[in-house]
């Protein structure tokens, strides 16, 4: 008789739940990776019409189905999304960034969010911007944000923002024994935060001593064994996080603060060898918006990766082509999973990440040649042009408030 083993096997004939999703995760991805030179002309010429393929039977990015599905997310959201009532600026940040990318014109949009997000700020609540009129000020929906605000890129849209109140809410919420960030009043201290206040600060030219204090010796602490980076310290390495963390070390100019061979070994193997994209952590299923989450860390390390960008971008962009995306226009998680908004930004800003890498590698355009998508700024997530045009314009603001003191001493 066979003796049993403690605790039991499950009884599918796969050693654990997790191979076992894994490796039907592997067949959905392959049954999408279709070899041209396999497929009979019809279903050749079937793809063709739905636009799936191009007339030299490339691979394409459905920017024509896209666009709409995610201009329409602005006017429009089904009733089974009523929960993210308290995500309004999430929702304008990520359908803003993604059209962004896909080259869109924003001009129609712009008032309504102007407007849209002036409303969320939460003077009588304690400042910061909330997630829909009347909601108390949140670290996330502020970021969120600021974000949108600096896509739109007007005097308008950045005048929105008093940045004395914001600074103040930022320090109103940073913890005295970490240097990291609360997400609201008694609320999660974390590295996600954290990156929230030190990306929105740099952009909006508040970054201030007093804000950064103990911050990079936060974010060092929160490095694991496995090289990426977790919430707190003693925490799971996760790519959300350790996105965060590498971008506040990019911005603040602080790579010497952590083992980066560590981190580029943890980011290589993110990548999934299989389905070509990447898992937020170790011994977890592929998703398309980790695209960005770990797909931003090669580009954040490239000029400490000896000349080799740590990323498959071929192999990458394959998974983000067939496998993320919706055929009727958005992108997603994974074939199976339905399209939404996030996905659809995250994906497509790991997808442009992975064309454009840091800027200074070779750009690389897997499929149709017409899939090049815009660049994103890998640290703050938005169009590095409206980074610049941000940061100059209070630059600007500041050189002229000089003058006028000066002019006022003469
Ligand atoms: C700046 C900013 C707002 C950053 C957000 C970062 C981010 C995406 C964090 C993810 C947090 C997390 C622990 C997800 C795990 O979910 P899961 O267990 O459902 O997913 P998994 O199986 O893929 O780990
Ligand atoms: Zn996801």
């Amino acid at each position: 008789m066979e003796l049993p083993v403690y605790p039991p096997l499950p009884t599918d004939g796969w050693p654990t739940p997790t191979t076992r999703v894994q490796a039907e995760t592997e067949a959905s991805c392959r049954a999408f990776f279709i070899d041209i030179s396999d497929l009979p002309q019809e279903e050749i010429h079937q793809l063709q019409k739905a636009g799936f393929l191009d007339q030299d039977e490339r691979v394409c990015l459905l920017k024509d189905r896209h666009v709409p599905y995610l201009a329409h997310g602005l006017e429009f959201l089904p009733a089974g999304f009523q929960s993210m009532d308290a995500s309004r600026p999430w929702f304008i940040y990520w359908i803003l960034h993604a059209l962004e990318i896909l080259d869109a014109d924003l001009t129609s949009f712009k008032a309504a969010c102007i407007n849209t997000i002036k409303r969320c700020w939460s003077d009588a609540l304690g400042g910061g911007f909330g997630g829909g009129i009347l909601q108390l000020g949140h670290m996330a929906t502020t970021y969120a944000s600021c974000l949108a605000l600096a896509i739109i890129g007007t005097p308008e849209a950045y005048d929105v923002v008093d940045r004395q109140a914001l600074l103040a809410f930022f320090l109103s919420l940073k913890d005295p024994v970490t240097g990291a960030f609360h997400a609201h009043e008694h609320g999660e201290v974390d590295v996600r935060i954290t990156y929230c206040v030190i990306s929105i600060a740099s952009l909006y030219g508040i970054l201030t001593p007093e804000l950064t204090f103990g911050v990079i010796e936060f974010v060092a602490a929160c490095q694991t064994y496995e090289g990426g980076f977790g919430p707190m310290p003693f925490q799971e390495a996760h790519g959300g996080y350790t996105f965060s963390a590498t971008a506040i070390l990019s911005i603040s100019n602080a790579f010497d603060r952590v083992n980066i061979p560590a981190l580029t070994h943890y980011v290589a193997f993110r990548q999934m060898s299989v389905e070509g994209g990447y898992q937020g952590r170790t011994n977890k299923l592929v998703d398309g918006c980790y695209s960005f989450w770990q797909g931003a860390v090669p580009a954040l390390i490239a000029q400490y990766t000896r000349g080799i960008y740590v990323s498959d971008r071929e192999l990458h962009q394959r998974y983000i082509l067939m496998c993320g995306q919706q055929i009727e226009g958005g992108l997603r998680d994974k074939p199976g999973k339905p399209r939404d908004h996030y996905h659809s930004c995250y994906v497509l800003s790991g997808l442009s990440l992975s064309q454009h890498g840091d800027g200074q590698v070779p750009i690389v355009v897997a499929g149709s040649p017409d899939n090049l998508v815009k660049p994103t700024h890998p640290a703050y997530n938005i169009s590095p042009d409206k980074v610049l045009l941000i940061q100059a314009y209070w630059d600007n603001k500041a050189s002229h408030r000089i003058e006028e003191v000066v002019e006022s001493m003469d």
